[in-house]
C-alpha cells in the first residue's frame, strides 16, 4: 500500500510517499504551508496513493485538505492515539507533538523538535508529562530582523553555525547569537530537565536540527512521519 503522509507545519508542509510493503519512503516534496492548496500542490493530490494521512498544526489547512480529498485521514481518526499517553488534553496539544510521540518508543526521553518553534517533549514512564515551547531558529532570526531598523532581511540566507570566536561582525554576530545561542539554550534546558527526571535518551528532529553542528544527540528527521505510520497501521 502507498501512503501519502503530510506534515503541515506553521511554515512548511512536508509530503512523503511511503510504501508499506517495503517499509520505505519512495518520494518526498516540500511546500510553503501558505501555498499548500495552490496549483503547485496539485501534483501531490493527483499522485498515486492508496491512503492519505496528515498531521497538521494549522486548522485552516486541515479543513481544506479534508475538502480537497474526502478520503484524507487525520491522525485522530485512528484508535492508536490514547489520552492516557499524555497528561495534556490531546485536543489542546499540537498534532506534531502527538505524531512525534508515537514515532519514538522510549520510556524516559526528550524529543527536541526544531521548526517554527523549538519544542521539547518530556516523556516519563512512557507518558508525555510536559513540554517546553520556544521560538525556533528562523522565528528568532526573523523576530530580531523585523524589530531592528539597521538589520537587513537578506542576512537570512546566511543563517548557520558560527565557528569564529573573533572578528564577529554583524552577520557572524547574529549567527553566533541566534544559531549557537539556540544550541546552548537547548543544552541548558535538557540539563535542567535531567536534574528533575531520569532521562535515558534525547532525540532531535525538525528541519533546523542540522544547523547545530555541535550536537551530540541523535537526529531523526523522519520522526513525525514514523509517528504517522505507527498511528495509522
Ligand atoms: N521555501 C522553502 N523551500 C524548501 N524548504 C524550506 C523552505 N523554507 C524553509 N525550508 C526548510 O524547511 C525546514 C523547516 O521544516 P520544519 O518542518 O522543521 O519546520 P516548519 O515547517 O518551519 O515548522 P513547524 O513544522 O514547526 O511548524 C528547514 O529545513 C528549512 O530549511
Ligand atoms: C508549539 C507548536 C507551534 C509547534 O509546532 C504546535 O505544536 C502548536 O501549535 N501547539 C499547540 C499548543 C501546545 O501543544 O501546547
Amino acid at each position: 500500500m502507498i501512503k501519502l503522509l503530510i506534515d503541515v507545519g506553521n511554515t512548511t508542509t512536508h509530503c512523503k510517499w511511503y510504501d508499506s510493503q517495503n517499509n520505505s519512503f519512495i518520494k518526498e516534496t516540500i511546500f510553503m504551508t501558505k501555498n499548500v492548496l495552490q496549483d503547485e500542490t496539485k501534483v501531490v493530490f493527483e499522485s498515486h496513493y492508496d491512503q492519505l494521512v496528515y498531521s497538521s498544526v494549522v486548522k485552516k489547512i486541515e479543513e481544506k485538505i479534508k475538502q480537497k480529498e474526502n478520503k484524507a485521514y487525520s491522525i485522530f481518526d485512528f484508535k492508536k492515539i490514547n489520552q492516557n499517553d499524555f497528561v495534556y488534553p490531546i485536543d489542546q496539544l499540537g498534532q506534531d507533538f502527538i505524531a512525534n510521540f508515537y514515532g519514538w518508543k522510549t520510556s524516559n526521553g526528550i524529543i527536541v523538535s526544531l521548526g517554527t518553534a523549538t519544542t521539547f517533549m518530556i516523556i516519563k514512564d512512557s507518558k508525555m508529562i510536559g513540554a517546553i515551547i520556544s521560538p525556533g531558529i528562523e522565528s528568532s532570526f526573523k523576530g530580531l530582523i523585523d524589530s531592528a531598523d539597521a538589520l537587513e532581511f537578506n542576512f537570512y540566507q546566511e543563517v548557520k553555525w558560527e565557528t569564529n570566536t573573533k572578528n564577529l561582525w554583524t552577520k557572524q554576530a547574529i549567527n553566533k547569537g541566534v544559531v549557537n545561542g539556540h544550541w546552548y539554550m537547548i543544552k541548558g534546558l535538557i540539563e535542567e530537565i535531567k536534574k528533575e527526571h531520569n532521562i535515558k535518551d534525547v532525540i532531535l528532529t525538525g528541519g533546523y536540527a542540522d544547523l547545530l553542528i555541535q550536537n551530540k544527540y541523535n537526529v531523526n528527521k523522519n520522526l513525525i512521519f514514523e509517528g504517522i505510520i505507527n498511528i495509522s497501521s
